[in-house]
């Protein structure tokens, strides 16, 4: 495979070894680092305690529960999942969620809680799992973003005295909460909260500028405001509201008190005012409230926000020492949403993107400028400090992510990945003939974000673009699935970089569609950037980006100024030294350098480029 000229490996990203110079995405600077300075450094870190130490990150994604261990070279030494549908099939889940009408989506709150209990068992039943429990330090992670858990007054009483022989679900039990169900990310049904909060403040652009984005059905906010409308009993016999990722921290804290958001996950909810950073929007919290007084009691259910991701929520509960005999002195780092801790396991340099395909499609970049803008969203970079210069993460989302790629294979080819990938390489690549005749497909199986409105299944054929059930080849439908969404990228990402060519410099794919390498293929030629993936896997960026603040953390106890990029480079000097051990016998997962997978086609790029105009057009019909 040819290098191309723009693929320049600086291994900063993804993970490997440590590099002679650092990029600070939250200041924007680089720092160079003579040899003799690193050798200074190892030394001193060579005499810390850390030999021994384990790390966990977790991801309580759509689909599943994810949990990485990393030693404190960051190196990956073993990995657990639970899979809601397979592993938990009594909570009915179809993709981890349940589907109502008008758009709901929720998922069972007690779904997740057993979802903890059953990975914690089979990680101390595995081969050294006590051991591996025995050795953390630190624990933090992410959840889904959006979705929200609603704890009633008899929550931290249930949290603060748990029975060690009994499990976590036949404690924390219904009564612990006022609704059992969480809106997932997923949902669509608060379009008319959303305009509403819009209408309040001036409009969808006030919105961006004041929150990040503009008001989206998922965002907690309108959630909060159709559960006050539509069931205003739950919502005044609400106590306070978590995020899945607070929820997770409040959970393994287990100390009885409700922990508080992590400010960039908070950023998902149109409530958090990240123009200025001070607060929650007073005029926001209004009109979701219903009035002056009213606000300040959503305030305090929502509680206050951690802006710092480096500090320690509280210790592990005794829950969890005592069943899984893990170290008391455990330190629990507030988690966050799954997309900024998969930004978290880069060190994105500008105009590189990592691109997450999971249940969600989703596009990140670092940014130190506040640049709001109703198409994307902005979050607080997750790796800010308290009083530090702020930076920012940027993304894209599309909520039509893998579903539509698997319904695809399931209907075209036999449920099989493999002849899913024989269809998309039996039709090609466009040639620069045949990009103004080239058949164009969406799939929005649900109500998208990008296109905003974008719903159910359109294919358009010949150079006018007239609608048709089917493809004259229905086989089509394979390459086209990946085509528009790409195509969509490319549109979009566009306006968020300030690459003279408007195309990435690099892309880091993660997720777990990024195993698949006509689509990572496809991707590189769509956007014409090669792309890379860290190592060995690339489904476990999030977990891996929650390992690394979970070290953070820890790493702040001795050097409490610590910086989140020093933090991961002084970790990964460990990794020269030879200092640190996963002793769990495994090849070290996750944690290698980032290889190059996929490099453009750019004869068919020139195709692809010719048919933006048209598949703009195109798409701008299917939303109609
Ligand atoms: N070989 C493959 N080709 C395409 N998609 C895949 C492949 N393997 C897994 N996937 C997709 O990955 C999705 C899960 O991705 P993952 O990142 O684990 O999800 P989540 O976003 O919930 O964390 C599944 O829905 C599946 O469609
Ligand atoms: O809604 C968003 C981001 O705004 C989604 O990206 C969710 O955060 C869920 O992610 P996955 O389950 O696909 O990882």
């Amino acid at each position: 495979m040819a290098i191309p000229p723009n693929a320049i490996i600086n291994d900063l990203s993804g993970g490997g070894m440590p590099s002679p110079f650092s990029y600070d995405p939250h200041s924007g600077e680089t720092r160079t680092f003579s040899w003799q300075e690193q050798q200074r450094e190892l030394s001193a870190i060579q005499q810390q305690p850390m030999d021994d130490s384990l790390f966990i990150g977790l991801d309580l994604s759509t689909q599943a529960l994810k949990a990485s261990f990393v030693n404190a070279a960051l190196e990956g030494v073993a990995e657990h999942v639970v899979r809601f549908d397979e592993d938990l099939p009594h909570f009915k889940t179809k993709s981890g969620v349940h589907s109502g009408e008008k758009g709901k989506v929720t998922s069972p709150v007690a779904m997740w809680i057993e979802a903890v209990d059953l990975l914690l068992d089979r990680i101390s039943k595995a081969e050294n799992g006590k051991d591996l429990l025995s050795r953390v330090k630190a624990i933090s992670g992410a959840g889904q973003q959006h979705a929200s858990v609603y704890w009633s007054t008899s929550a931290p009483s249930l949290l603060s005295s748990l029975d060690p022989t009994k499990t976590l679900a036949s404690q924390i039990t219904d009564e612990a909460f006022t609704i059992t169900t969480s809106p997932n990310w997923q949902d669509s049904s608060t379009t008319k909260e959303c305009r509403d909060m819009e209408q309040a403040i001036g409009g969808e652009e006030a919105m961006a500028r004041r929150t990040g984005s503009r008001a989206h059905e998922r965002f907690t906010g309108p959630q909060i405001l159709k559960l006050r409308r539509e069931q205003p009993e739950l919502y005044e016999k609400t106590d306070k509201i978590s995020l899945v990722s607070s929820f997770l921290t409040t959970l393994f804290c287990a100390d009885g008190e409700i922990k508080a958001m992590e400010e960039s996950d908070a950023c998902g909810m149109n409530l958090w005012d990240l123009e200025t950073g001070d607060g929650w929007d007073q005029e926001l919290l209004k009109y979701v409230a219903g009035g002056e007084k009213e606000a300040a009691e959503l305030e305090r259910k929502l509680g206050p926000i951690e802006k710092d991701g480096g500090v320690a929520a509280g210790k592990i509960g005794t829950w969890f020492v005592k069943r899984y005999g893990m170290n008391e002195e455990c330190l629990v780092n507030p988690f966050t949403g799954d997309n900024p801790a998969t930004i978290l396991s880069f060190s994105l340099l500008t105009g590189e993107v990592v691109v997450s395909l999971g249940t969600s499609d989703t596009i990140l970049l670092s940014t130190t400028d506040y640049a709001p803008n109703p198409d994307s969203h902005v979050f607080a970079y997750p790796a800010n400090r308290a009083g530090g210069k702020r930076s920012y993460m940027a993304m894209l989302c599309y909520k039509n992510g893998s579903l539509p790629r698997e319904h695809i294979r399931d209907q075209y080819a036999e449920g099989s990945w493999d002849k899913f990938n024989d269809l998309v390489d039996n039709i090609g690549y466009p040639t620069l003939e045949q990009a103004p005749t080239r058949p164009i497909g969406f799939y929005f199986l649900k109500h998208e974000i990008i296109p905003h409105n974008g719903y159910g299944i359109h294919h358009f054929e010949g150079a006018d673009g007239h609608a048709v059930e089917e493809f004259s080849d229905p086989t089509f439908n394979a390459r086209a699935v990946l085509e528009s969404q790409f195509l969509s990228f490319r549109l979009r990402v566009s306006g968020m970089l300030s690459s003279s060519t408007g195309l990435p410099l690099r892309i880091f794919a993660v997720g777990g569609a990024s195993a698949n390498q006509c689509i990572k293929n496809t991707l590189s030629t769509v956007l014409a950037a090669p792309v890379f993936q860290p190592g060995a896997s690339s489904a476990n960026s999030c977990s891996i980006g929650g390992c690394m603040k979970a070290y953070w953390c820890y790493a702040r106890l001795t050097q409490p100024d610590l910086g989140f990029e020093d933090a991961v480079r002084q970790a990964r000097l460990r990794k020269v030294g030879g200092t640190a051990t996963g002793r769990a016998g495994k090849a070290p997962k996750g944690e290698a350098s980032s290889q190059l997978v996929a490099v453009p086609d750019y004869a068919a790029t020139d195709a692809y480029d010719a048919m933006m105009e048209r598949f703009a057009k195109f798409e701008k019909r299917a939303c109609e």
